[in-house]
């Protein structure tokens, strides 16, 4: 069957069970992600990279939609080089290549580690989309990556473990432990780039965490190395462990019972990046799930906190009613603080206002009713 994502008209497997067991892997769901990635790589392109030709690798392709849209629709001198592991994806690429004219490529058949290990420092960027879990191409992917404004992408669909309902998987494959909570989705997103920051270090290498997100089945991270022993040494200060006591965090840097980690504690965003993604993708007319996404992402790229406030949960502790969130917001502002709703819990804020402050807004707002 040919059908048109992005700029790619491209053939998929006529049945499609959206599992492993596919001929070839297709999942349109996953147009988002591709969007989203197109924005923010083309984001990262223009800050660090303008007229310099870049290499990109896409490790596990399956049909070669997401590399075959990076050799057509980012906007610079790039050579993607696309691999995956099954004859039939292989053959797919190949043919898909041939449908949309894209020369600017390189295909191969192997296992993503041989074929990111045939490739040592030499990506600008490395880009990790597996069946479940990127942990067991991480390493290699740090390997092959330049050591300085070089970028590591991973997906991670194995948020049951990264989530916390299967504790000893996250333990397995991200040597840390997870948090069941309301902010499970972003403890997910911190678990992974706490991980990989960690894998980079023996390397003297720095991972900087420059942009991310929680959608549908997956979570996504953008890193950024940078080299040297002592910028290596950081990592260990973004490190900590967090425990959630109804809704507020405790913070520290040493682990306990109930406490989740180690995990990433510093800020997720490179709040230029997230704009300008963002008008990247308003510019090329990204449907508006996209843009909502981008939008939600560039409000909380402006505030370093840890989780959110979840105004349901709060609001069942103090055994009142949620106000509307647009009401909470619109108090907040009022009163001064920056607030927006955390784009992976439409019921959680994100704010600069202390909870003591969250908690007056609602208080206030329900006492109006009862006078
Ligand atoms: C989730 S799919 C990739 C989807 C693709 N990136 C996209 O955006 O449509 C994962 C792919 O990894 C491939 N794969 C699984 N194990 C692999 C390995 N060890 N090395 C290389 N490819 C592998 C599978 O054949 C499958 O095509």
């Amino acid at each position: 069957m040919i059908i048109t994502e992005g700029e790619i008209t491209f053939e998929i497997p006529d049945h499609l069970t959206i599992t492993k067991k596919d001929e070839v892997f297709y999942n349109p769901k996953m147009k988002t992600c591709r969007d989203i990635s197109l924005a923010v790589i083309q984001a990262f392109i223009n800050k660090y990279y303008k007229d310099k030709e870049i290499k990109i690798a896409d490790a596990l392709s399956g049909t070669g939609i997401r590399g075959l849209r990076y050799a057509k629709e980012l906007n610079a001198k790039v050579k993607v080089f696309l691999n995956d592991i099954n004859p039939n994806a292989y053959r797919k690429i190949l043919q898909n290549a041939k449908l949309n004219d894209i020369s600017n490529i390189e295909v191969s058949n192997e296992d993503a580690n041989t074929f990111l290990s045939r490739h040592f420092r030499f990506f600008d960027i490395v880009d990790i989309d597996p069946f479940g879990s990127p942990s067991p191409y991480i390493d290699q992917a740090i390997r092959s990556l330049k050591t300085k404004n070089a970028l590591l992408c991973l997906t991670a669909t194995d948020t049951s473990a990264l989530c916390g309902r299967a504790k000893k998987s996250c333990l397995r494959k991200y040597l840390a432990v997870p948090l069941r909570s309301k902010d499970c989705h972003e403890f997910a997103l911190r678990i992974l780039a706490g991980y990989a920051m960690r894998m980079a270090t023996k390397y003297e290498l720095f991972l900087k965490p420059i942009f991310c997100h929680s959608t549908d089945h997956y979570v996504r991270v953008y890193l950024i190395t940078d080299r040297g022993a002592k910028k290596a040494d950081k990592t260990f200060k973004m490190l900590g462990y967090v425990k959630d006591y109804d809704g507020i965090k405790e913070v520290r840097n040493y682990g306990g019972e109930g406490f989740s980690g180690p995990l990433y504690i510093g800020n997720l965003y490179d709040s230029d990046i997230a704009k300008e993604a963002l008008e990247i993708a308003e510019k090329r007319g990204f449907e508006k799930r996209v843009l909502k996404i981008l939008k939600l992402i560039y409000d909380e790229s402006k505030l370093g906190q840890i989780g959110c406030y979840d105004i349901h949960q709060i609001s069942k502790v103090l055994k009142t009613s949620p106000p509307p969130m647009n009401e909470i917001l619109s108090t907040l502002e009022n009163n001064g603080f920056y607030a927006t709703i955390a784009h992976y819990n439409p019921k959680g804020i994100k704010t600069n206002a202390s909870l003591k402050d969250v908690i007056e807004v609602i208080l206030k707002y329900n006492n109006r009713f009862e006078r």
